[in-house]
């Protein structure tokens, strides 16, 4: 069971800096507080360069803040990354050339000891739930980009995480295939309840599938605003509907406030 009191992901005080050589040191993030529910949905928004993927990567351990503390699940991120608390979709797929689709979706149930039929019955429904049944005995090679995108979430859910961290996992994908996604990570963040950090530079996107949506700003990356999203539900109306607009207004204008700043 989750224990509801300790957040899926907590960041206190988190900044990071990258030596860039001749360069100069950047900061690519400052100040950066933020706690994430268990069940929680939150997207990050902002423009290219603000910090989106190093925030995603320090929670998932594959940077170290310069300062600041960074919890998952009460843990540090590190022993989080080592206990696999969660699945990991990013803009590269990711996947093993040599194994086939199927294989790609089961090698972390593999690699917890599922047995043999389980992980064939789970793979099964996971392609189907991303529309790639047909595609199970394929190599990688042979998918074109947005379908090797679909294997890597199909992996990422394959262990049911209650934490899910996707950078961008969507972009790849035409705009049927993505509403489509959209939904399906919707129903299945409800029905498992697990968390999800969202990375993604569509508004519709982060509002249609947020509880709140971040807004961050460049030179330093910080938190602009904090945007929560208060949808009575969603489904395939929910694009058309007066609030869906309202909330991608608010967004908007949290962006374009930041950006007037910026330029003046
Ligand atoms: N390994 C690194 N070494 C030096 N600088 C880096 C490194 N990784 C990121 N940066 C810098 O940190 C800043 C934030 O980069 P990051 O990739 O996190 O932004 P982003 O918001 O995800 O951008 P995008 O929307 O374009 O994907 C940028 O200025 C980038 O150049």
């Amino acid at each position: 069971m989750t224990d509801q009191s300790v957040a899926a992901v907590s960041l206190t005080g988190v900044d990071k800096t990258f030596d860039a050589g001749r360069a100069g040191a950047v900061t690519a993030l400052s100040g950066i507080d933020l706690a994430v529910a268990p069940g929680e949905f939150v997207s990050l928004i902002g423009p290219s360069g603000c910090g989106k993927s190093t925030l995603m990567r320090l929670v998932a351990d594959l940077e170290r803040p310069s300062a600041g503390t960074i919890s998952v699940f009460g843990k540090s991120a590190h022993q989080a990354r080592l206990d696999q608390d969660y699945g990991i979709a990013f803009q590269a797929a990711g996947l093993l050339p040599w194994r086939s689709v199927r294989a790609n979706v089961e090698l972390p149930l593999q690699v917890h000891g599922m047995g043999r039929a389980g992980r064939a019955a789970r793979a099964d429904e996971l392609l189907e739930l991303v529309g790639l049944a047909e595609f199970a005995g394929h190599r990688p090679d042979q998918l074109s980009g947005g379908m090797q995108q679909r294997v890597a979430i199909a992996r990422a859910l394959a262990e049911r995480p209650r934490l899910l961290l996707m950078d961008e996992p969507f972009g790849a994908l035409d705009e049927m295939t993505r509403e489509r996604m959209q939904g399906e990570l919707v129903r299945l963040s409800t029905q498992t309840g697990c968390a999800v950090i969202f990375v993604t530079h569509s508004i519709p996107e982060a509002v249609y599938l947020s509880d709140r949506v971040v807004v961050m700003s460049p030179r330093p990356g910080r938190i602009s605003a904090v945007v929560p999203i208060e949808l009575s539900d969603r489904n395939e109306d929910t694009r058309e509907e007066p609030g869906f607009f309202a909330a991608v207004t608010a967004v908007r204008e949290a962006l374009r406030a930041r950006a007037s700043v910026e330029l003046s």
